[in-house]
């Protein structure tokens, strides 16, 4: 058979093709997932379960004018693949190429870009809000939402907010019993029990069937079985909870029966009012491996060998230790000396990296599913009442939790910890999840404490300097693998608000904050090449500051070069700048290196810091420019 996904240029394509040929095409678009998992990581299970969905929905719909929101926007590879972008899809997730996500500059079929979940219902609603105010209310509007994306608080302030409103508009709610992890709450527990048994199941279509029939029953018999209708469902839980928020609840319904769903969307695209329809799929669905470990195949490693058929035998493998691994390592020892050290997790159990926590130590590991702010606020009651919380976060995610940072913590003065990980570029995952803007809101709150290690000889005992403070404090670290910087001799003891001199040159001096510090240490060695001896010295804090370590080295030093993986506005560079102001000293020897005012594009972490001036060549850069400038003409 010849193959069709290269023929699909558009979803009007669609239409063109058989049932049977229909069916090819989603073997097609998993061969074409498998493909790319040969070359480099990508989001993988999410994707491979929603094939038939996406198909069903843009052979219902016309989103080049109806609106479409997939929430998160992890699995939307399938809708790119339909959507015009077959061509381009093999440079997914690589610098220049499509991106893993929702790009509106690569699709007018994706309207946001988008990374971080729970915002699609939101979004849709004030669509197709604005839709109906313009004149466009032919415009349908439909939000996807997984089961792991579901419990997220603002996606109930959209549901309450749309019942309400009574607007026409579906929501999708794709229910594979996962997030990245087994989800988790008492919510997965509610959808379970929408897993009808077939005789209810029955009984309803029977019921429903004779409702259709008005005109032959007496009213007394029409609204006595209505009430023996939404008795079952009452008793049967099925979507009762949607129901009372003002949605109709359909479903649920095989997510991988093509024909079936096609049917379904038809006969919901046309009714009034909120309607949500609730589809069961697998994740992983039509590749064995990964429907059996769902975990593993969210983003697994690059699939090294293949076996017959497209099996997956293999993956590329890699020794290397991540800051993650040590941090983890950390909090997992932390445990077993302490009965008061507690984690929290929201949603991100793999990524942190908390398996053996979750497994050894269960009553003290919490996953409160992709809740980033109740999970911050959740940590300050622990606090509150004695134990020592760990919030263990990806950078990007803590943005969620900005008013419990602020209030239930900081206003407090709470000992919560913030393990802030994927602090920095996160590479092909793009702008929606670097974490570069941590430091400012950081350093923002008074009582909060923020640090970064410079490398492996600080993680660990910075974390455990962290669990002996006594207010909030945030350690912040990247997505890479961890190196060691060479000292003399062994590192400085962690100090509150005291930085460690790696090297104290007389040409200038390179002050990092967090891992760019060997970055740092191979730029003044290229310099030293050139004769000039530039120092390094490993900040640690950006809040307190050492300043009396850094404000001699902008007192005293032609050039100080401030490193840091993370905006410049607000940053540390413009923490040692309001020092420098706040001294009354010339800081026009200070210069900020660190991430511009703008969202960075996604690539590989390497490649993205170098085109920033953020390697050992642009920081040495940096310094002989500065010289330049101050050169007599
Ligand atoms: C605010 C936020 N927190 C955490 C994540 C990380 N994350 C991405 S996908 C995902 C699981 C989502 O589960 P679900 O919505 O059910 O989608 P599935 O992968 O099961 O299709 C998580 C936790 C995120 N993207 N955004
Ligand atoms: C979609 C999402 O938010 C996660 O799957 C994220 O992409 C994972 O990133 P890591 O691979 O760094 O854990
Ligand atoms: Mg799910």
């Amino acid at each position: 058979m010849s193959a069709l996904l290269p023929t699909i240029t558009g979803p009007a394509d669609l239409h063109k093709l058989s049932d049977e040929q229909l069916q090819q095409l989603t073997r097609e678009i998993r061969e074409e997932l498998v493909r790319v998992l040969t070359t480099r990581p990508a989001h993988f299970a999410s994707n491979l379960g929603v094939v038939e969905l996406t198909l069903a929905l843009h052979m219902t719909f016309d989103f080049s004018k109806d609106r479409l929101i997939w929430d998160t926007g992890h699995q939307v590879y399938p809708h790119k693949l339909v959507t015009g972008r077959y061509d381009r899809f093999h440079t997914i997730r690589t610098r220049g190429g499509l991106m893993g996500f929702p790009h509106p500059g690569e699709s007018p079929y994706d309207l946001f870009m988008t990374g971080h979940a729970g915002c699609s219902v939101s979004t849709v609603s004030g669509l197709k809000a604005a839709d109906d105010l313009m004149g466009n209310g032919d415009r349908k509007a439909v939000a996807v939402i997984g089961d792991g994306a579901l419990p997220s608080g603002i996606v109930f302030e959209a549901l309450n907010n749309i019942g309400g409103l009574n607007q026409d508009l579906l929501v999708v709610l794709n229910d594979n019993k996962m997030s990245i992890c087994p989800r988790t709450g008492g919510l997965g527990q509610y959808l379970d029990q929408c897993r009808i048994t077939g005789l209810y199941q029955g009984g309803k279509r029977q019921i429903n069937r004779v409702l259709g029939n008005i005109p032959v029953l007496g009213e007394m018999a029409h609204s006595a079985l209505e009430q023996v209708r939404d008795g079952l469902k009452a008793f049967f839980k099925d979507g009762m909870l949607f129901e009372e928020m003002g949605f109709r609840y359909f479903g649920p319904v095989d997510g991988h029966d093509l024909p079936g769903l096609r049917k379904i969307l038809r006969d919901l695209k046309g009714q009034k009012g909120p309607i949500l329809l609730h589809v069961f799929t697998n994740k992983g669905h039509g590749i064995p491996e990964a429907a059996a470990d769902p975990v593993t195949y969210h983003t697994p490693p690059v699939f090294e060998e293949m076996g017959p058929n497209g099996t997956i035998k293999s993956f590329r493998k890699s020794s290397a230790k991540a800051y993650t691994d040590l941090i983890s390592a950390g909090i997992h020892a932390a445990m077993a000396a302490d009965p008061k050290v507690a984690v929290l997790t929201a949603a991100m159990c793999q990524g942190n990296k908390l398996e053996q926590v979750r497994t050894d130590f269960p009553d003290r590991f919490f996953d409160v599913g992709i809740c980033e702010s109740h999970a911050v606020a959740f940590a300050a009651g622990m606090a509150k009442a004695g134990m020592k919380p760990v919030v263990d976060i990806y950078s990007t995610f803590l943005q969620r939790s900005f008013d419990q940072i602020f209030q239930e913590v900081c206003l407090q003065n709470l000992p919560v910890v913030f393990a802030m990980d994927r602090a920095g570029l996160t590479g092909p995952e793009g702008p929606t999840h670097h974490g570069t803007f941590d430091v400012p809101y950081m350093r923002l709150f008074p009582n909060m404490t923020a640090m970064a290690p410079g490398d492996e000889a600080d993680a660990v005992p910075m974390l455990n300097f962290a669990l002996g403070h006594p207010g909030p404090i945030g350690m912040r670290y990247p997505k890479t693998n961890i190196d060691r910087v060479e000292r003399s001799g062994e590192a400085a003891p962690i100090e509150l608000g005291k930085a460690e001199v790696i090297d104290w040159g007389e040409d200038g001096c390179f002050v990092a904050f967090g891992t760019l510090l060997s970055t740092c240490v191979a730029a003044a060695a290229k310099l030293r090449e050139e004769g000039l001896h530039v120092g390094v010295v490993n900040a640690r804090f950006v809040k307190p500051l050492d300043r009396e370590t850094i404000l001699r080295a902008v007192e005293t030093l032609p050039v100080v070069v401030t490193v840091e993986e993370g905006t410049i506005e607000g940053g540390f560079g413009s923490a040692v700048l309001e020092a420098a102001n706040a001294a009354g000293l010339d800081a026009r020897n200070v210069v900020r290196c660190g991430i511009p005012d703008r969202f960075i594009e996604h690539g590989d972490r390497g490649e993205l810091l170098a085109t920033l001036g953020l390697n050992a060549d642009g920081l040495a850069d940096a310094v002989r420019k500065h010289r330049e400038a101050l050169r007599p003409v």
